[in-house]
């Protein structure tokens, strides 16, 4: 069932967007996901709050970790600077093959590097498979149990610089009680809240915003 939903995003973003136009692939996921069919995108209102940050930043190499159906891929990349590049990291092979089509319909493909697999396997990976050194700005939006370990695993990587910026997505809800409590309460962050609501829905939720201070 999973597979015939996103088939019919993907005809939505093809039959609503114009190829090689990333704010047209934004809105026709936005309409499809408040019209037709709920979907965990970051969506609007928080893509906003995402694409201040984004371009407050200014980042080089960026980190998204989950990709889903590409939508915050996608919004993070239209806004970066020639030459910088975003490495995207999805678990599950079905969302992962929808994003990689929903990339290439943005025409965003040169920018994004999207690898399947899991974050506690890739993370340690990013500097001799990717030859990375630092990330100027991660997102974070995949498994909720994941931020914190994968945040600290991150730090002892080296992979975090000061100033290196992290924004989490659903804080409030599905909620990351023990990941914020760490950013918040770290000598070694700063960090801000950024409230708004959980996509295309009224209820609460927020962005974290932790600036890693080395
Ligand atoms: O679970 C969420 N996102 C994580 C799924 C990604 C799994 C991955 C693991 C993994 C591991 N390694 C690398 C890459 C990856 S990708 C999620 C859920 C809700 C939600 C759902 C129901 C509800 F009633 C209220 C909120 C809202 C959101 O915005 C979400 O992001
Ligand atoms: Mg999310």
């Amino acid at each position: 069932l999973a597979l015939l939903w996103h088939d019919r995003l993907l005809k939505a973003v093809r039959k609503r967007a114009t190829r090689g136009d990333p704010q047209s692939v934004i809105s026709a996921i936005d309409h499809f996901c408040r019209h037709n069919e709920w979907a965990m995108n970051v969506g609007d209102e928080k893509g906003s709050i995402l694409d201040s940050v984004v371009s407050e930043v200014n980042p080089e190499k960026v980190l998204e970790l989950g990709t889903y159906c590409g939508y915050s891929t996608v919004r993070i990349a239209r806004l970066l600077p020639p030459g910088a590049r975003l490495i995207t990291l999805e678990f599950n092979v079905d969302y992962a093959a929808i994003a990689r089509q929903v990339i290439a319909w943005a025409g965003l493909e040169d920018k994004i590097q999207l690898v399947e697999g899991a974050s506690e396997d890739w993370i340690p990976r990013m500097k001799e498979h990717f030859g990375i050194e630092t990330f100027d700005f991660v997102f974070l939006d995949h498994w909720k149990d994941r931020y914190l370990p994968d945040t600290k695993l991150m730090e002892d990587c080296g992979l975090l610089r000061k100033g290196t910026v992290l924004l989490a997505d659903n804080v409030i809800c599905p909620g990351v009680p023990d990941y914020l409590e760490y950013v918040r309460n770290s000598l070694s962050y700063k960090s801000c809240y950024f409230k708004s609501h959980l996509e295309y829905t009224k209820a609460e939720d927020g962005l974290e915003k932790s600036v890693f201070l080395g």
